[in-house]
């Protein structure tokens, strides 16, 4: 833990970005510019993405079903091959390539790359196979990465401790995790709606501008939070409990998000202790 103390204290002025595999292809141009000039000015991401709906694609396309459960896929060993070939391949490098066109330099890691990310079969193992919780990250080798001016991208693919077994993380959980063991303040998940939203008394949907972790729990029992939207309240939940101050959900189309989200601090929906 004294590591991860040292890393914390230097990666303070680094955000965490997921970008969500709903949103990728709609991600303007200037979204990764903006994200470019922010580092400039001293606020450095360091990328977790998805890729759900690609990696689905291609599973369809090779005939398997995709089948969740409470939001997480079934994934056998041929669904992880699947996984790992589209997230650590095509979208990552995707991501890369998108990044150095705006003129800053990335990398891109899957969890697996100097054991990024180890990992454990979640407790429901049993229902939705191959797929893992973080137990530990690799904070000094992105700590690295952002030191030489890199921008980490990294795909949610992690290995056991024996470092063997490969697993199946859910994007928001690993987004979460990398989150908290590199100590930054602040996670901002990027997806395809503009936040979490409630239907008001008139029946119109609006995003609700803040949220404590009590609203969200009666928001998920109420059935409000269905669906993509819990994973995401799950791993921002968990990680504001230590360094991360505030989870802000946003929508990577919006133009200037990203500075609202960052530099602002004011955007989309801010979930808060
Ligand atoms: N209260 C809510 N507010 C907004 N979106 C919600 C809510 N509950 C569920 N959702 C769903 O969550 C989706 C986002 O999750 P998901 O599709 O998994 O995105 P991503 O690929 O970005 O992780 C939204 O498109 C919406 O359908
Ligand atoms: C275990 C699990 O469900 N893993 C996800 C990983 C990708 C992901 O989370 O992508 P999004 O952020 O686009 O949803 C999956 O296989 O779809």
């Amino acid at each position: 833990m004294t590591q991860i103390s040292n890393q914390q204290q230097r990666t303070a002025s680094a955000y965490v970005i997921k970008c969500g595999g709903s949103t990728l292809a709609a991600l303007p141009e200037d979204f990764f510019r903006e994200m470019k000039e922010l580092a400039e000015e001293g606020f450095v991401p360091v990328i977790v993405h998805g890729g759900g709906p690609a990696i689905s694609e291609t599973l369809n396309r090779l005939g398997i079903e995709s089948e969740f459960v409470g939001g997480l896929r079934k994934t056998s060993e041929a669904v992880l091959d699947v996984v790992e070939m589209v997230l650590a391949g095509k979208i990552n490098k995707e991501i890369v390539r998108r990044i150095q066109l705006s003129g800053a330099k990335a990398v891109g890691l899957s969890g697996a790359d100097g054991r990024l990310i180890e990992a454990e079969p979640v407790p429901n193992a049993h229902e939705v196979g191959l797929v893992g919780n973080v137990t530990r990250v690799n904070a000094q080798l992105i700590q690295s990465l952002v030191d030489m001016g890199y921008v980490p991208v990294i795909a949610p693919v992690g290995l056991g401790k024996d470092g063997a077994q490969r697993y199946n993380i859910n994007a928001d959980t690993a987004a979460g995790a990398v989150a908290s063991q590199l100590g930054v303040s602040r996670l901002v998940v990027v997806t395809d709606v503009p936040g979490i939203l409630r239907t008001d008394g008139e029946g119109v949907k609006r995003v609700l501008p803040v949220v404590t972790v009590a609203e969200i729990e009666a928001m998920i029992a109420s059935g409000e939070i269905y669906g993509g939207m819990i994973p995401k309240v799950r791993a921002a939940m968990e990680c504001i409990q230590g360094e991360v101050q505030e989870v802000l959900i946003v929508n990577g189309a919006e133009p200037g998000i990203l500075r609202q989200a960052v530099a602002e601090g004011s955007a989309g929906t801010r979930i808060v202790r």
